[in-house]
């Protein structure tokens, strides 16, 4: 179209001259800044977020398997055999840039992260490569940084010596006088390839960490799965006094105590928790967990939360009463703890963990009402794609379902931990995951939930 030619002409030619050159296009840049510098603080995200994202994708190519190369191309594809399969088929995506991946790389790098930043670097390199390593202002890195932390990565996998010194050996001939590259390049071709240097690295490994290393890829296992437990139909019974409709679903949970459940919460109107959402936002927090005796922020749970008080007739106390009559348990504050509502982002998750304390010093302690007996816990929001809860040992993992209630006991009618209750939230692939969690203590049950004269009960 000749009109829309000569607009972008004209736009390219003469209009931009004019955006770039007059008084307001400084203005413009100044009042940019400022508002810039405004945002930077409250509102933009920071450099652990951005940190946090890439460990986040790392995350999700470990636990679903999922191919780099795929990744940048906007896939959530893994190998199987010669093939490369679907994941998941998300409704928008995106592809990566050489410098988003040198980024990625980079992270896992400064964390002496060599396995993962030898993908991605390798994949930064190829990019930077394609694109003929055309510099732009926005990026983080150059094909010869890339380069650079890839050959020192494969150099430090210690099995591909041979590769560090073809990556060397190209960035030399970008710049044939690098002194540290060229010591570098001397210093590898020297060195014999170090044959067994992974089986050292495991025989060194405690018992303890292997032990921990198999549980981790058991609930990884697990949450592949992509939820193993499907909604059923059932009518039930208790449902009709409690909710505003008569139909709910609910399905009791396999291979954990008897009476543990999932139930469907759309007893909760949405109002109640779009309601809570609202007051809750702003108060989200890192979540942190319980060490031996204190509360610390820590790898193995990523996500956001905050501690809901409710008051007198609020929409936090009327789901304090509904979750009473559904578990018959006193959840009034000490004997339950407050409602926490959690968040997680990219990648976010929570490792194989137990609810209940299991060192007497706890802070599970503090409320001086026992241990966590039991657990209910409200999906708040569906995701497109991962973040189930998976039982590692009880073997099944539940489908993020709006409104779904998962109800467990955490402890035998003895008093102890019951083993089988080992759970994860699984890293969530794509969506935003927003569930509730509300821990039942010891005390205030007694007469709810009896002790056995079975002392194995
Ligand atoms: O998010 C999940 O699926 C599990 C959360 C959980 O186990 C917890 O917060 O204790
Ligand atoms: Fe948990």
């Amino acid at each position: 179209n000749p009109l829309v030619a000569f607009t972008l002409i004209k736009r390219l030619q003469s209009e931009w001259l004019n955006v770039v050159n007059s008084n307001e296009a400084l203005e413009n840049a100044r009042a940019l800044r400022s508002g810039y510098e405004e945002e930077e603080e409250a509102e933009l995200p920071s450099l652990e977020d951005l940190q946090g994202a890439a460990k986040g994708l790392m995350r999700l190519q470990d636990v679903y398997c999922l191919q780099v190369s795929s990744l940048v191309r906007g896939q959530f594809q893994r190998v199987a055999g010669s093939q490369s399969v679907d994941v998941h088929l998300p409704a928008v995506s995106v592809q990566l840039s050489g410098d988003d991946c040198f980024l990625v790389g980079k992270v896992a790098y400064d964390q002496e992260d060599y396995y993962h930043s030898v993908h991605w670097l390798e994949e930064s390199v190829r990019l930077f490569r394609r694109s003929g390593s055309k510099w732009s202002p926005e990026n983080e890195g150059t094909l010869h940084d890339a380069l650079d932390h890839l050959a020192f990565s494969h150099f430090k996998t210690g099995t591909h010596l041979a590769c560090a010194t073809v990556f060397l050996r190209s960035l030399l001939l970008y710049e044939p006088s690098n002194r540290r590259w060229l010591r570098a390049y001397l210093a590898y071709q020297k060195r014999p390839a170090e044959a067994g240097h992974a089986c050292m690295a495991l025989d060194s490994v405690s018992g303890q960490l292997v032990q921990f290393f198999l549980i981790l890829e058991m609930s990884w296992s697990a949450c592949r799965y992509l939820g193993s437990i499907k909604r059923m139909r059932l009518v039930c019974n208790l449902c009709s006094i409690l909710c505003s409709s008569s139909e709910s679903t609910w399905q009791i949970l396999p291979a954990l105590s008897p009476q543990s459940w999932i139930f469907d919460m759309s007893v909760l109107s949405c109002t109640y928790y779009s309601h809570a959402a609202a007051v809750f936002v702003v108060k989200l927090r890192r979540s942190v967990v319980a060490t031996r005796d204190k509360q610390v922020t820590a790898e193995y749970r990523i996500s956001k939360s905050a501690w809901l008080k409710g008051s007198a007739q609020s929409a936090v106390s009327r789901l304090d009463q509904r979750i009473s009559m559904l578990t018959g348990l006193n959840v009034q504050h000490p004997h339950g703890e407050y409602l926490q509502v959690v968040n997680y982002g990219i990648g976010g998750h929570y490792e194989p963990h137990f609810d209940h304390a299991t060192s007497p010093s706890s802070p599970v302690f503090k409320l001086k009402t026992g241990n966590r007996v039991a657990t209910v816990m409200i999906y708040l929001s569906s995701v497109e794609a991962g973040g189930s809860t998976a039982f590692i040992y009880a073997n099944f993992s539940v489908p993020v379902m709006k409104n779904a209630a998962i109800f467990w006991w955490n402890l035998h009618r003895n008093g102890r931990g019951d083993p089988d209750t080992l759970h994860a939230g699984c890293p969530v692939l794509i969506g935003d995951k927003w569930v509730a969690n509300k821990w039942i203590h010891e005390y205030g049950q007694e007469f709810l939930r009896r002790c056995s004269l079975n002392p194995e009960e």
